[in-house]
């Protein structure tokens, strides 16, 4: 008899009101297999995680089986973890002010039955076992915030896999190495390379094509919550193919750097002496139709820039001259950066400030600067609406609907929201941080095209940015930051390699992992 996949789901369906996002989805998962599972943003990937982890109920007729094993549904969170399911969610969901012991163990903390006291030696122990079982060692007391890059990818799959028992089980990761930089992924892999060889599978949701192809054995692909692809071997199928597989249509070839500048002209913006928590005396110059990138290692302070020029994060001290007016950056606030034309997206939603209970729309009119009780806001409010919806159709936001409440929308699509908002908004200077992080590769392009179009037009854009291909997709400079301040410059639309060597000061960019046909996983 052969043996039972280690997972197994049959006709999952799902819908919400009126719309169905997932439509009879049946696929496995061998063991000690990376699968991936890959879509459009809002093509229903966490709703299948959801599934499986019991916070959304399918609809009757539904399985899912682990190890042979049928579990009850709608799953019991519980049970889940009992056979042995796992999830990491989106940036490794790590809480940074705990410690590494604390994160390890919440919700797992065993009191005595009678002391009602807590053994810490034990946890300690069960913590450390782990760890051992990775051969890479963290410091159980530092809190997580505190640690590389590298170490707290160590600790988010060292934390999974105690649900995992060893060699057995299936970790889910949800977006969760979407904020790593290429060296801290090549340490996760390394790592999860091990774990995978000794047969526990691991479930991987990402949009960076790139990692996937470098990665998976196998790649299921969702469009519109239906199958297009269960469990195809992903061996020699570069980042291109998935794509065209994920977007039914193929995707143009994206040019490298911006090319808009005009360096002699007077700066549209420059930052000078900034100092913060994490800067120490940094400075940038940026020509109208100029796309500057800043990047570093993690600790750098590259990725607080975007903020400080938003007015977001309060420096101790600089100067900002915009437009040829100077400003004193401690004074500078969100509400004076947006009259000076000055607009910021945010690597994560959480910092957006979208009004999750609001819709696209009502979202899309926030902050008003001035005259909200005028005879005149409905007129505006029309012309706002007009102005965004091509930007909508432009970012394909699903669904297509200005009146969508926006705590329903994928993460994704919550994403696309805060960049058509403003890029409707025709700013002069854009500050971004990470702006492709959370989007599909069909988004990513149009992204990519928009600043683009967006410094033609003579903005100033502010790329914050560990990602190196999207770095490379997009800028005609790049600034690498360390200890706080400016290290080195690479000019003439740098690419990835040249940037992943200048972060690193070194030229070794290991693949990711083998290729399939070396790790002898593919059948
Ligand atoms: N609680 C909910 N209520 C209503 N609609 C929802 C809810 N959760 C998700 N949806 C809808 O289900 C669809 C699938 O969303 P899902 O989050 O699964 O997409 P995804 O593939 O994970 O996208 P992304 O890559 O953007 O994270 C989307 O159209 C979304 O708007």
């Amino acid at each position: 008899m052969s043996t039972p996949p280690r997972l197994r789901t049959g006709a999952v369906s799902v819908t919400f009101g009126r719309n169905r996002v997932l439509r009879d989805v049946g696929f496995e998962v061998g063991a000690g297999e990376i699968h991936a599972l890959i879509g459009q943003n809002g093509s229903g990937k966490s709703t299948l995680v959801k599934v499986l982890t019991g916070l959304y109920v399918p609809e009757p007729g539904a399985t899912v089986e682990v190890d042979g094993v049928p579990l009850r549904l709608p799953v019991r969170p519980l049970e889940a973890r009992a056979s042995g399911v796992a999830v990491v969610h989106q940036s490794l969901g790590l809480v940074g002010e705990a410690t590494v012991l604390e994160n390890m163990r919440v919700g797992r903390l065993r009191a005595g039955r009678l002391s009602r006291r807590i053994h810490w030696e034990h946890e300690r122990a069960q913590a450390a076992r782990m760890f051992d079982r990775l051969e890479h060692h963290v410091p159980l007391d530092t809190p997580v915030h505190r640690l590389s890059e590298e170490d707290r990818a160590t600790v988010a799959i060292a934390r999974a896999m105690q649900d995992t028992p060893p060699g057995g089980g299936l970790i889910i990761f949800d977006e969760s190495t979407r904020a790593l930089s290429r060296r801290s992924l090549e340490h996760f892999y390394e790592m999860l390379d091990g774990v995978v060889r000794a047969g526990t599978s691991a479930l991987l949701i990402s949009h960076r094509l790139e990692e996937v192809a470098d990665v998976a054995d196998r790649v299921t692909v969702l469009r519109d919550g239906e199958l297009v692809e269960a469990g195809l071997p992903v061996t020699r199928r570069g980042e291109g193919e998935l794509a065209r597989l994920m977007l039914g249509r193929n995707l143009a070839g994206l040019s490298s750097g911006g090319g808009h500048a005009r360096p002699q002209d007077t700066p549209a913006v420059e930052l000078t002496g900034v100092a913060g928590s994490r800067l120490d005396g940094a400075g940038v110059r940026i020509a109208p139709g100029e796309i500057v990138g800043v990047t570093g290692l993690a600790d750098s302070g590259y990725q607080d820039l975007p903020y400080v020029l938003a007015g977001v994060e309060r420096a101790r001290g600089g100067t900002l001259v915009v437009a040829g007016n100077p400003v004193d950056l401690a004074q500078f606030s969100p509400m004076a950066a947006i009259d000076a034309g000055i607009a910021l997206v945010p690597g994560d939603r959480e910092r957006a400030g979208l009004a999750m209970d609001q819709s696209v729309a009502e979202n899309a009119a926030l902050p008003r600067t001035g005259g909200r009780g005028s005879r005149l806001a409905p007129i505006r409010r029309r012309a706002e609406l007009a102005g965004l919806a091509p930007w909508l159709d432009r970012l394909e936001l699903s669904p297509r609907d200005p009146h969508a409440v926006v705590s329903r929308l994928s993460g994704g699509n919550q994403q696309k929201v805060v960049l058509a908002k403003w890029l409707a908004r025709a700013p002069k200077v854009l500050a971004l941080h990470e702006p492709t992080q959370a989007v599909d590769i069909g988004a990513r392009e149009t992204i990519v095209a928009a600043v683009k179009d967006a410094a033609a037009a003579g903005c100033a854009v502010l790329v914050a940015s560990g990602d190196e291909n999207e770095l490379s997709m997009l800028c005609d400079r790049i600034l690498v930051f360390r200890d706080g301040r400016v290290s080195g410059e690479l000019t003439g639309s740098p690419g990835p390699d040249e940037i992943v060597a200048a972060v690193f000061s070194s030229t070794d960019r290991r693949p990711l992992r083998g290729h399939n046909e070396e790790r002898g996983l593919v059948p």
